[in-house]
């Protein structure tokens, strides 16, 4: 189950556009799928326009510029990890030269209402790292050891080439009763893998979570660890992305929609548009969120209501769904709480709170503000938002009753909320157990006709396991590759996770 190579198909091109040929690129949508693909295709010779909607890039990652208490903090949109099967991440890190800004963030501490706390830190070879994890978790039962060995095989024997036939039409939470997974198995362990897909667990197809345990856990001894950025998103990854595109002769645009993509000829070659100035690209790379595509579609298929390739496009996009909202609430408070809660916690159970990380023990400025005052900065993520359209100024009071079910050292009389900020989303696709067949992979409006245009995004259906920010960066890569492929310059190599769980040895 060691990672997998994935070779260029054309190894005998040139890796650079040639001398005297000259390629036009729109990326629309400045995320981390948009950036991958326009800094391969920037340092191979193109001619790369990036247009992102928002005034800063990084998408769901960004930071926004917060004046709070008198100082100007740059929030990102939510605490983020990165995992160690992030290999297109991790090369991306190493050519920025921003390795420096990323710190290694041991166990993962869970809390739960109706089991014990857990810590996972997966140590030593498969299988002994599941098997020791599972055997020191103070939740397991000896009665329950053939039902655990009996569903330690699902993992051990993942198989990414069929897991989608196969259990990609039923429900997470049918596929734990056919296979009558022990409760406290599927809620401390499944369960919070579950809730960072931001779907339901109702909803969420059982393949989906299948290949989310082989990736994050079982499917490399080491795939639980992690890393966590030691400044804000835009100062360790989004500011040096862009001078090194800016560097590399790149048009890296912000505040700049795209609404629609027009058809330039008969031969259904599309060239993006802003509106009101057309103008025409060899090549379009769509890597905007799920949502945001159903729109340009929409728009696009108003002006284009006959053109077969674009109805093509658009009768697939028009049935797939977007989870539910979510929101993530930072607050500066005047005081700390304990030091014997971790740093980051996993609260999966305490809906909507799904995670609560203490900002001011893992990023600098947070840090240091902590250190000069005496105060604590902590950020709620609240997922799968059942709350209706609540303002942003009463989401605490609307999760405070939770929050002090977790941490009820906050209600004291002289523990006292500073201030907030609060970022709220409805940007993830859902996976639904009927529809996995017609995800989307990068490359599907080639096979509606449409051969220059591309997807990207960490919506689409890869060929090897991957997720959230890693599946977002590879197929920014794979979009590249495509394009780099139709012009005959050499692709890039890629390194993805193995198809195949460690029972395949
Ligand atoms: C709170 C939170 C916590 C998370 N934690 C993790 C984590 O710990 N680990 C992990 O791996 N992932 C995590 N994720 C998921 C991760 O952020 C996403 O998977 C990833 O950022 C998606 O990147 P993307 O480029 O596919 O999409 P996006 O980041 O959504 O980028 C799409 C871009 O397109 C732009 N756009 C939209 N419409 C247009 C238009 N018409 N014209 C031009 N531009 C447009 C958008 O503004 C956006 O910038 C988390 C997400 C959130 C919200």
């Amino acid at each position: 189950n060691d990672p997998v190579h994935i070779d260029p198909v054309n190894p005998t091109d040139p890796i650079v556009l040639p001398p005297g040929v000259h390629r036009d690129v729109l990326i629309i949508g400045g995320g981390l799928a948009g950036l991958s693909a326009a800094l391969e295709l920037a340092e191979r010779g193109y001619n790369v326009t990036v247009k992102e909607a928002s005034p800063m890039l990084g998408g769901r990652l960004k930071s926004t510029e917060v004046d709070i208490l008198g100082e100007t903090f740059r929030v990102d949109h939510g605490f983020h990890a990165w995992f160690y099967n992030y290999y297109t991440f991790k090369d991306i890190r190493h050519r920025l030269g921003i390795n420096d800004n990323f710190q290694r963030w041991g166990a993962n501490h869970f809390r739960f209402r109706n089991y014990k706390d857990e810590v996972m830190e997966s140590k030593g070879p498969y299988p002994l790292n599941v098997i020791a994890t599972l055997l020191k978790s103070p939740n397991f039962k000896v009665s329950d050891i053939f039902d655990i060995v009996r569903i330690s095989v699902f993992f051990a024997y993942y198989n990414h080439d069929t897991v989608y036939q196969r259990y990609g039409n039923i429900t997470f939470d049918e596929w734990t009763e056919i296979e009558g997974v022990p409760t406290w198995f599927a809620d401390t362990v499944l369960r919070p893998a579950l809730s960072v897909t931001f779907n339901e667990r109702t909803v969420l197809n059982a393949a989906e979570i299948l290949m989310y345990s082989h990736f994050y856990f079982t499917g490399d001894s080491k795939a639980d660890q992690r890393s966590i950025a030691t400044v804000d998103h835009r100062t360790a990854v989004f500011d040096p992305w862009e001078r090194r595109l800016k560097s590399l002769g790149a048009k890296v645009e912000t505040s700049a929609p795209v609404s629609d993509l027009r058809f330039a000829s008969k031969d259904s070659l599309v060239s993006g548009v802003l509106p009101g100035a057309q103008r025409s690209y060899d090549h379009v790379i769509l890597a905007a969120d799920l949502s945001a595509v159903k729109t340009i579609f929409t728009e696009t298929s108003q002006k284009f209501p006959r053109n077969e390739h674009m109805a093509c496009i658009q009768n697939r996009l028009q049935q797939l769904h977007m989870a539910p909202s979510y929101k993530v609430i930072r607050v500066w408070f005047n005081k700390q709480i304990s030091p014997s809660h971790p740093a980051i916690l996993q609260t999966s159970e305490y809906h909507p709170i799904n995670l609560v990380v203490q900002y001011h023990l893992i990023e600098k400025k947070s840090r240091e503000w902590s250190l000069r005052t005496g105060g604590s900065i902590i950020e709620f993520h609240l997922y799968a938002w059942s709350y209706g359209d609540v303002k942003d100024e009463d989401v605490w009071d609307t999760v405070s009753p939770t929050v002090r079910e977790i941490y009820p050292e906050i209600f004291v009389e002289d523990f006292k909320r500073l201030g907030q900020f609060v970022h709220s989303g409805t940007n993830f696709a859902s996976f639904p157990s009927s529809l996995e067949h017609i995800r989307p992979t990068v490359t599907f409006p080639s096979e509606c006709g449409v051969t220059n245009l591309n997807f990207a995004g960490d919506w689409l259906h890869t060929d090897y396991p991957s997720a959230l920010m890693e599946r977002a960066v590879s197929t920014g890569r794979i979009a590249a590759n495509q394009v780099l492929l139709s012009d005959h310059v050499r692709q890039v190599p890629m390194l993805v996770a193995s198809n195949y769980g460690p029972g395949y040895i």
